[in-house]
């Protein structure tokens, strides 16, 4: 099956606001997308439509595949060291090559420490692991560069091309520059409510 996902004239509004309206998109299998704009713009409100955790003021989303959504917020059991807690969602996730992801993201000397001791870029690099675990088509990644040192920045536009390249999608939002392989360009502003 080949994975697509396609947002079709998508309004959003929080609380009293319209923030966007007028946005389709359509990924088919090795698209990249950069969603772009300011803060408070509503990238990440985006990103939890196309998730399907927010419901859209209007328009419709329809996927083809299963998703991951990477953001701020980190899935992982706080008091658990990082080994246990990425192998909690190993299981769940069926995950046949787990070491790949802990040596792609240079997780192996972190194992024993507790998720709540990680540094902002090793969570980050943590969550990243979990993604790959899974192996889902659809990459929903929003900021998916904070707090990332140079060299991981490198690892993870190479493994996001390597999943486009294999049929995945990768949809970014991000304020920074992020190297995508032939990206489709959303500039939030241009939808503004
Ligand atoms: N639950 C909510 N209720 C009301 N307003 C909200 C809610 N969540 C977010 N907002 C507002 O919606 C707007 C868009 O927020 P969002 O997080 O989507 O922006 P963003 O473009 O991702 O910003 P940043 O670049 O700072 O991460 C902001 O003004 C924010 O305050």
């Amino acid at each position: 099956m080949q994975a697509r996902l396609v947002a079709k004239d998508i309004a959003c509004r929080r609380g009293e606001r319209l923030l966007f309206r007028g946005l389709t998109l359509e990924c088919g299998a090795g698209d990249a997308c950069h969603i772009t704009g300011a803060n408070g713009i509503g990238k990440s409100s985006l990103m939890r439509i196309l998730a399907g955790l927010l419901r859209p003021y209007a328009g419709k989303v329809d996927r083809k595949g299963a998703m991951g959504l990477v953001d701020e917020r980190l899935a992982f059991d706080a008091n658990l060291p990082l080994g246990k807690a990425l192998a909690f969602w190993q299981r769940i996730d069926g995950c046949r090559e787990p070491g790949r992801a802990l040596e792609l993201l240079q997780l192996g000397p972190l194992m024993d420490v507790p998720v709540r001791y990680l540094s902002t870029g090793q969570k980050k690099r943590a969550a990243l692991a979990r993604l790959l675990n899974r192996g889902c088509p659809i990459w929903l990644l929003d900021e998916p560069l904070n707090g990332l040192d140079s060299q991981a920045q490198k690892t993870f536009e190479t493994l996001i091309e390597q999943h486009c390249a294999g049929g995945g999608i990768a949809i970014v939002a991000s304020h920074q520059h992020i190297a995508l392989p032939s990206p489709t360009r959303v500039e939030l502003a241009e939808f503004a409510a």
